[in-house]
């Protein structure tokens, strides 16, 4: 279809008989902003090397604007801002900004990423090796707009930043879905996918477990939940609350309890009937923190 940007089909990628990823399959429209998701050695990094055309995949097909990743053509219409992030020292900030923008056909024009960096005129006369980390994360952040990509990748592109960084990163973003770009990124924090992403891919052990919006994902995955503190409660009444039919595990995480449960009305009458010590209860639902470890972590199932 014509509007596909990305497409993965049954890709495969090992490091010397060890499998990163583990027949993967998705493909991206155009437009859409998607948040790939995964604890640390899921297979997120290789995924998105394989996209850049900077990893050849042992099997299957990876095809960006539907031709091979690491042709010119590909390349010229694509954006990265990746963890590491390393400037050329001895140019001035504008000198470099000058230099990235001749590469590119169609470049984006120079005050307008001026505009999106927040630098000040100072700063543009500044050395590269002058600049604070956060300035050089900025000056990466114009350098991966500078040929005015279509497709956009981040690698965590807010690890390090402080609050009022992200915010102005998220509605640079913003700006940048505004005008039709497709936006790619990785990210630690979960509340950052659930608030920007209109489509969330998580990895676990290299394959997709989940793709969908947040929604589609909070909804699917997610149980709900009644903790409490259980101090004065004994061994019986926890199992006589595990073999409930509405409850489906117990989690003991430090003092409190964790009931994993469909009806949550349900189990607070139980708990205020048989009069239970318990104190400090709460109810959870719909997190997508709770979808990401139901599917990715192990814990205390007793
Ligand atoms: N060049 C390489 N050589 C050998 N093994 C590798 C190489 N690159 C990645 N791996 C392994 O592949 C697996 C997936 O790694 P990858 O970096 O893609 O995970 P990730 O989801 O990006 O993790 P993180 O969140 O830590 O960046 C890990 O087990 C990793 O050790």
């Amino acid at each position: 279809m014509e509007d596909i940007m990305v497409e993965l089909q049954d890709v495969i990628k090992t490091f010397k008989g060890k499998t990163a990823v583990d027949n993967v399959s998705f493909s991206i429209r155009k437009g859409e902003v998607v948040a790939i998701l995964g604890p640390n050695g899921a297979g997120k990094s290789t995924t998105i090397m394989m996209l850049l055309g900077l990893l050849e995949p042992t099997k299957g097909n990876v095809s960006v604007f539907q031709q091979q990743p690491n042709n010119n053509k590909v390349l010229e219409r694509i954006g990265a801002m990746l963890q590491e992030v390393s400037v050329i020292d001895a140019l001035k900030v504008k000198e470099i900004l000058h230099l990235f923008r001749s590469y590119y056909p169609r470049p984006m024009s120079f005050e307008e990423l001026v505009s999106f960096t927040g630098f000040e005129e100072g700063d543009l006369k500044k050395r590269a090796e002058k600049l604070s980390i956060g300035q050089k994360r900025r000056l990466a952040f114009a350098l991966a707009l500078a040929g005015d990509p279509d497709l956009l990748f981040f690698d965590e592109p807010t690890v390090g930043m402080d609050v009022s960084s992200r915010n102005l990163f998220w509605k640079t973003i913003d700006e940048l879905r505004a005008r039709g770009k497709t936006i790619i990124f990785t990210t630690h924090y979960l509340q950052e996918a659930d608030d920007v992403a209109e489509r969330i891919i998580l990895f676990h052990k290299g394959a997709v477990v989940e793709d969908g919006t947040p929604a589609e994902i909070k909804g699917r995955l997610t149980k709900k939940f009644v903790s409490f503190q259980g101090n004065g409660i004994n061994r019986e009444a926890v199992f006589a609350l595990k073999k409930l039919p509405m409850v489906s595990h117990i989690i003991a995480k430090g003092d409190r309890f964790i009931l994993e449960t469909d009806d949550t009305d349900a189990v607070l009458r139980i708990i205020f009937e048989k009069k239970l010590p318990v104190s400090g209860i709460e109810l959870e639902q719909g997190r997508l923190e709770d979808a990401f470890e139901q599917l990715t972590e192990k814990k205390e199932v007793i």
